[in-house]
């Protein structure tokens, strides 16, 4: 695939990471090897971003906000500890219209995830409940597995990785 025809994508996925990091060499790539678990495997979309710490208050109240095809890039801290998103709210993301939610961190649910038409990707998962207290940061940069995620910057995500627009 050309450049040129990923420059339009859209919520038909038609991409792979593979093509596009063919050609173009700078994007960075995720090292972290996320799980997927939603129900889109192939999901792109511009970044926003919440740092937190077993508290997903901002993330519910940000997935029950439009997303306008945007991707949600959570990081959590890398902790496993306690779930950031479950089924309740990947449906709002989904009704908001977000493309997808990629978690430094656990989600819950994940029986009910994989049905579901959004892109998750996730450490692992937790039954355990995050606190709603909505202590944590929203459109800042986040960092973790090789990748400056930086608000605005494009994701791409597919069977073989995460590939994101050069910070
Ligand atoms: O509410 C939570 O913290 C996560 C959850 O169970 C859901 O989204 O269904």
């Amino acid at each position: 695939m050309s450049p040129e025809a990923s420059a339009g994508e859209s919520m038909d996925a038609d991409f792979t990471t593979c093509d596009l990091y063919d050609a173009d060499e700078s994007l960075q790539s995720l090292s972290l090897q996320l799980l997927n678990l939603g129900g889109r495997v192939r999901f792109t979309g511009r970044i926003r971003t919440i740092s937190c710490y077993r508290d997903n208050g901002l993330v519910k109240e940000l997935l029950n906000s439009p997303g306008e095809g945007s991707v949600l890039v959570v990081d959590g801290a890398g902790s496993v500890d306690s779930a950031l998103i479950g089924d309740l709210i990947a449906a709002s993301a989904i009704e908001n219209g977000w493309a997808g939610v990629l978690i430094h961190g656990a989600v819950r649910d994940r029986a009910e995830l994989a049905r579901m038409d959004l892109g998750v990707r996730a450490m692992g998962s937790n039954p355990r409940k995050s606190v709603k207290d909505g202590l944590g940061q929203i459109d800042v940069p986040v960092q973790f597995g090789g990748v400056t995620f930086v608000p605005g910057a494009t994701l791409w995500s597919d069977e073989d990785g995460v590939l994101v627009t050069a910070a």
